[in-house]
């Protein structure tokens, strides 16, 4: 569940009991997020983190080896439809040029999901960037062919995560 939501300790016991394997809630939205990621693990989920746009990377960064997926919003969260945010992807991968390392390189194991505008034009940023999870919404939704959009998005990050494994 990603609980785009305000005070998202009050969720975790009710979704918890509604069969929810995973809660994802938003760094910007806790005072406290270790004592939430650590009430979600009591409550038996898995623990997904999310950043907005406006939050850099540095924030999520101390939490990282403690939660199971970190997710970089590439949009305002509020609305599908919206254009994919490519300047959003240093948080996922390395800035060339610069030498900084971001989340994958940091954190080899740990699932990134990205949410936002991704659909056949933009997947291969995600997915060479390091995301090996996706969300998308529009370009499935608005498809003639959902079935070929969505094998198309999943061999995309299935090529890049078996290629990012041979170069290790
Ligand atoms: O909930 C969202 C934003 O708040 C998602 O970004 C949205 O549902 C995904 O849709 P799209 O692929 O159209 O951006």
């Amino acid at each position: 569940m990603h609980m785009m939501v305000s005070r998202p300790e009050q969720w975790v016991k009710p979704m918890a009991v509604a069969g929810a394997n995973q809660y994802t809630f938003h760094l910007e939205a806790t005072e406290n997020p270790g004592a939430l990621i650590k009430d979600i693990r009591e409550n038996g989920m898995k623990v997904g983190l999310a950043i907005k746009p406006g939050t850099t990377v540095e924030y999520l960064a101390p939490w990282a080896n403690q939660i199971d997926m970190a997710l970089v919003m590439t949009v305002e969260p509020g609305f599908g439809g919206q254009k994919f945010m490519e300047d959003m992807m240093p948080k996922v991968k390395e800035v060339f040029g610069s030498g900084v390392h971001w989340l994958r390189t940091q954190f080899p194991s740990l699932d990134i999901e990205v949410d936002g505008g991704v659909g056949p034009d933009t997947i291969h940023k995600c997915a060479e960037a390091g995301a090996n999870m996706i969300v998308s919404g529009s370009a499935i939704m608005r498809s003639e062919d959902p079935r070929s959009v969505i094998n198309l998005l999943r061999n995309v990050c299935s090529e890049a995560a078996q290629k990012r494994s041979l170069d290790r």
